[in-house]
């Protein structure tokens, strides 16, 4: 018996996926254009324990949400039809239906506090539909935790989606995993497996029905790289992965200024209605922009290895800066990459996304010669800063202190490594 008094019976899953940063392209992406993401170092956990059937209930534990939600399977069953879930198999992937949809959001109300926030009453029904179209009735506690700060653009909604997906179908034994033979990282005493490449496909596609349930509009590119893990190129449904040698280092900083996709998303299509050539046009840029990303990305040119130094900031229009006076050296395709993120940010602006503090962190990087944008939704949030290979990290920890002697909190992950797995008990 747990501490909660629950028989779990002895079957623990669990599935980490990764967060994301998206380098161009989003809200684009919404709208058919490329974009490129890569996924980052910090992990959502799900864990799933099987239950005895005596307790005839199913678990969700959302410690970020200081959240403990119980159902009796017996009051699932009286509010919903289940009758079509026993013809379904989990790789027959389905969207949520409207009756459903109402039904999730009252089985959901019943146990949320009055006041409780939206956006957690979505990821509660998207948890349900999963749930329940995945593995059925079966008595289970599902515990998800998560190193990504939530609703701030690194993906944590679709981490959130991608991980209970991977251990929902891990504990349906639906999915044919492999060890992975590199070493483990350092300090992760866990043994996580790879899952084949066919599964990961229909995990992906569970993750995106959940992503709908919270976004209303996802244009699939934040679950992909969840699921799939790299650095990917995204456009209509398909991805493409891109391989790269050049090093790509950045400094991520929370605004901490709440937002939710949803609404910023509805924004921009919103814009788009109300001026549809402009903002056409806007997108189609922001395509170029990604194009010129991932053949940039792509390219092991001489070029890259010829060093430019910038010219010193005093000489330039930035003067006014006492921060400035370190001289650092770029290859070709870091300057480049440097201006297109530069013209994304503003960009993403004339779309309506950014918000005083991406713009005041915008501008304060400029300080320091380094490029950033809003990255996933904006309007708070996170903003990525590109640092230069040769950047000394005495140079960093300078642009740290100075972004913390603001209020925010700035921290760099791991880009580009794998997407979800599966750890057994
Ligand atoms: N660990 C979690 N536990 C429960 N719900 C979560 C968790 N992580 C994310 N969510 C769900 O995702 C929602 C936040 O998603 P949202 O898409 O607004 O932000 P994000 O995914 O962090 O940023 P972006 O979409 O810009 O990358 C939360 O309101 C909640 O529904
Ligand atoms: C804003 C957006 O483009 C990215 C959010 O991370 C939404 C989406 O693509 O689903
Ligand atoms: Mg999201």
């Amino acid at each position: 018996m747990g501490d909660d008094g629950l028989q779990a019976c002895g079957v623990v899953m669990e599935a980490r996926a990764p967060g994301k940063v998206i380098l161009c392209g989003e809200h684009a992406v919404v709208h058919g254009a490329t974009a490129v993401a890569a996924a980052i170092g910090l992990y959502t956990h799900a864990r799933i324990h099987l239950l005895t059937g005596e307790d005839n209930l199913l678990v969700l534990d959302l410690p970020p949400f200081q959240v403990h939600l119980s159902w009796p399977l017996s009051q699932i069953q009286s509010v919903l039809d289940l009758s079509s879930l026993h013809k379904a198999y989990p790789q027959d992937v389905q969207s949520i239906s409207e009756s459903w949809s109402a039904k999730l959001k009252q089985l959901t109300d019943e146990q949320l506090p009055a006041d409780a926030d939206k956006g957690l009453q979505a990821g509660v029904v998207a948890y349900l539909f999963l749930h329940l179209y995945i593995l059925g009735l079966q008595p289970t506690k599902m515990t998800v935790t998560s190193e990504l700060p939530i609703g701030s653009g690194l993906g944590s909604s679709a981490a959130f989606c991608v991980s209970i997906t991977g251990a929902l179908l891990a504990a349906a034994q639906q999915l044919d995993l492999h060890r992975h033979l590199g070493p483990t990282e350092e300090g992760d005493m866990q043994r996580w497996l790879d899952v084949d490449d066919k599964d990961l496909d229909i995990i992906n596609r569970w993750a995106f029905e959940g992503e709908k349930i919270i976004h209303g509009r996802p244009s699939g590119i934040d679950n992909t790289v969840s699921t799939f893990g790299y650095i990917v190129k995204f456009r209509q449904g398909q991805l493409s992965r891109i391989q790269t040698t050049m090093p790509l280092n950045m400094l991520l900083t929370n605004t901490k200024v709440g937002r939710d996709t949803k609404s910023l998303v509805a924004g921009v299509g919103a814009r788009a209605q109300r001026h549809p050539k402009s903002m056409a046009a806007i997108f189609d840029a922001v395509d170029s922009i990604s194009e010129e990303v991932v053949s940039i990305l792509q390219s092991n040119s001489e070029e890259s290895r010829i060093e430019h130094n910038i010219v010193e900031s005093k000489k330039d229009g930035h003067a006014q800066s006492e921060l400035v006076h370190n001289t650092v050296s770029r290859s070709v395709e870091e300057i480049k990459l440097e201006e297109l993120v530069q013209i994304n940010q503003g960009l993403l602006q004339s779309m309506g996304v950014s918000h005083p503090c991406i713009d005041a962190i915008c501008c304060r990087t400029s300080k320091h010669k380094l490029q950033s944008k809003l990255t996933g939704a904006g309007g708070g949030g996170c903003v990525l800063t590109l640092l230069p290979h040769c950047l000394k990290s005495k140079a960093i920890e300078e642009v740290k202190a100075d972004l913390a002697a603001e209020g925010f909190e700035c921290f760099q992950a791991h880009i580009g490594g794998k997407g979800v797995q599966i750890s057994k008990k």
